[in-house]
Formats: C-alpha cells, structure tokens, sequence
C-alpha cells in the first residue's frame, strides 16, 4: 500500500513527515505588517543557524506581509505559512500597547499539527545559544518563561499598583485583601508547546466570550494555560526589563535567549534616547544583534544548508518512493 504522499511543503519536503509519522519539531514566528518587523524574523533565522540549530523556522505571517518581505524570509530558509487575522471580542480595554491586538493572531500556529512540538519566538528576540533541548521537555505542558510586573506598562494592575511582583515574591506580600494571589504569569514572547487542533478551537472558542484586557494574547494565553503552565528558567527569554528590575535573579553571562521587549530595545529601531537605553549592557546586547543580522555567511544561501537541504530532501524522497514499490533506490554516497 503507497504511503500517503501528502503535498510536499519546504516544511514536509518529501510529503512523508505523516506518512512516517516522523515527529517533526520546527522554530515558530509571527510576522504582521510591512513595517521593519521583518527585519526581527531574518536576525532570528540567522540567529538560529548560527546555533546551528536542528529545526526550521516557520513565519505565520498576516495577509498584510507584502510579497517583497515574503521573499525575504524565504530566501532565508524560513517556512512562510499565512494565516488569517484573529480578532478578540470588539475592544472594551484599552491594549498595554494599540497594536497588541494584531497579536490574538498569534492562536493560529496552534493548528500547525503537522509539527509534534514547537517553540514560539517572537520576531523581537534572538537565540544566542542553542535551545534545541527544549523540544525534549515532557509533553502536556506549556513552557515559558515568567514575566515582571514593575514596568510602566503594568501601571493599570493591582499588582503594580502595590509593588508586589512575581520575581521576588518577599519584597511586597500580595495583600490579604486583595483576595488569592495571583497564579505565576508568563511573558508570551516565548513558549514550547504541541500543536492540537481541539487545543485551537478551543482557544477560538474560548476568546469569542473573553472580555480582552491590557496584554491582549498574553493575558488570554495565561489564563487559557495557567493550569499546565511550566515556569523555565529566565535565560531562555531574558525580558529586558529583568536588568534593572530584578538584577539577583539574573545571571547575564547565561543567558541564552534575549527578549528586545522594552521600549526603545528593538535593534532595528535602536536610538538609545528611551529610559535605560544606555545602559553597558543593553548597548553590547543590540550590538550583538547587528552582529548576527549583518553577518553575511549566516545567510541561508551562503551556508550550504540549502543544497544539503536539497540533497536531504531527494534521498528521502527517493527513498520514499522505493519503499512504495516504486524504483529501486540505491543510497548515494555521501558527497562529503
Ligand atoms: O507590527 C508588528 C508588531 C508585532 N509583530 C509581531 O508580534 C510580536 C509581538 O509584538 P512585540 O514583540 O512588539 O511585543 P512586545 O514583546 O514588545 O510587547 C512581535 O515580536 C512580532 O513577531 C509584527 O510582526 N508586526
Ligand atoms: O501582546 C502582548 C505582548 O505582551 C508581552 O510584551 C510585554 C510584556 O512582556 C510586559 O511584561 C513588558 O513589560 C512589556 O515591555 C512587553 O512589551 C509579550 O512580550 C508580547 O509577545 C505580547 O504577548
Ligand atoms: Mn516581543
């Protein structure tokens, strides 16, 4: 009986991950607009070759993306799949930032069942360190890193309004009167989870009666997860913020993983005028992402990844093919 070639894709080349049932993992983004986000997604993509990581990086990109960046992050070995725009119930908060409400869109990559395992990234944040053992924590968790209550940004909760903040729980007690405290909160900026698609309808289900609230996916995220949510180490997402807020719980030559999330950090848009912005540390860490987006051998046509990629993807069809009764497939010595 022929396997079940379903449609080669860049992410599925030989159409036989299914038909294998071989448990493929893959690196997630979101890329919306045609402003300079774009340029986030390629330090990423190069970020991740350069850890010579094992996974792809797949780009769930909005309609919005124009066909020039499409191109781009093709060229840059990425796995461009569009979705469409997710709207929260019509707006009865005011969002942290206006845009957050572009970031509901971000539940589609919960249907991408033809991975067993990915982790999120958002466009603003590069890997320094490889991370591929991450796809080895147990399944049926939500792993991410938490987040800090004591920016600005939090100035509309309760918990920012009494210093209480989750990094260091002792510094200010939740107060009795304000009821149970809160359960552990995590920033969404980077997660490890498993694609399912009852999970997706669920959560788009779930949203339609959610009022929305100032961190839009964040929160919603948060509270949809809270009972299989996995606290990872800091390193795996450093939240800027973390420098100057809750320096002791941070051991900067570790980190694996930074999160240009606070105001005036995304490299590409680096001026160095916002509050904090010239501090040593936040200088060396934008530097270091323009030393990766502007290294020209971590481009994916430059590396040979793609014509290993090519090679790889023709043995196992091939092989595919032999195995279905089709023409008898002799290995190919390795070219190296
Ligand atoms: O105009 C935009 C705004 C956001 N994003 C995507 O949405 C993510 C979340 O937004 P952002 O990182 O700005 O939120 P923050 O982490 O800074 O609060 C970004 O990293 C991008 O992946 C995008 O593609 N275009
Ligand atoms: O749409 C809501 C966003 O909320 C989060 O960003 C915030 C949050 O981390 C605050 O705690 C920080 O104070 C703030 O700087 C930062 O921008 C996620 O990083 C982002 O992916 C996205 O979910
Ligand atoms: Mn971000």
């Amino acid at each position: 009986m022929a396997p079940d070639i379903t449609t080669a894709t860049a992410a599925n080349p030989t159409g036989l991950a299914k038909a294998c049932s071989m448990p493929s993992r893959a690196f997630v983004t979101f890329l919306a607009g045609n402003g300079d986000y774009v340029k986030g997604v390629v330090g990423l993509a190069k970020g991740l070759r350069k850890v010579k990581s094992k996974y792809p990086l797949v780009v769930a990109i909005l309609p919005d993306v124009p066909e020039e960046h499409r191109k781009i992050l093709v060229s840059q070995g990425c796995i461009v799949k569009e979705i469409e725009p997710v709207y929260p119930p019509e707006n009865q908060t005011q969002f942290a930032m206006a845009y957050y409400v572009i970031n509901y869109s971000k539940l589609r990559i919960w249907e991408f069942v033809e991975y067993s395992k990915m982790i999120y990234l958002d466009g603003d944040i590069q890997v320094f360190e490889n991370i591929d053992h991450l796809f080895d924590l147990p399944d049926n968790y939500f792993y991410a890193v938490m987040d800090c209550f004591c920016e600005q940004t939090w100035s509309h909760s309760p918990q920012h309004k009494v210093g209480y903040c989750q990094q260091c729980p002792d510094r200010v007690s939740w107060p009795a009167d304000f009821g149970p405290k809160p359960a552990l909160y995590f920033n969404a900026g980077m997660f490890v989870y498993e694609p399912n698609l009852s999970t997706y309808h669920d959560l788009l289900k779930t949203l339609k009666v959610t009022p929305t609230t100032p961190f839009a996916e964040q929160d919603f995220l948060n509270m949809f997860f809270r009972d299989i949510y996995m606290p990872i180490p800091p390193v795996y997402n450093l939240v800027l913020a973390l420098l100057w807020r809750h320096p002791e719980n941070i051991e900067f030559d570790k980190v694996k993983v930074v999160h240009y999330c606070a105001a005036g950090s995304k490299p590409w848009r680096y001026t160095g005028e916002e509050e904090n912005m010239q501090r040593e540390d936040i200088k060396m860490l934008v530097n270091k992402w323009w030393d990766i987006y502007d290294d020209e051998s971590l481009d994916y046509n430059n590396t040979g990844a793609s014509a290993e990629a090519e090679q790889r993807n023709l043995q196992a069809f091939l092989a595919a093919l032999s195995e279905a009764g089709g023409v008898p497939y002799i290995k190919a010595p390795s070219a190296a």
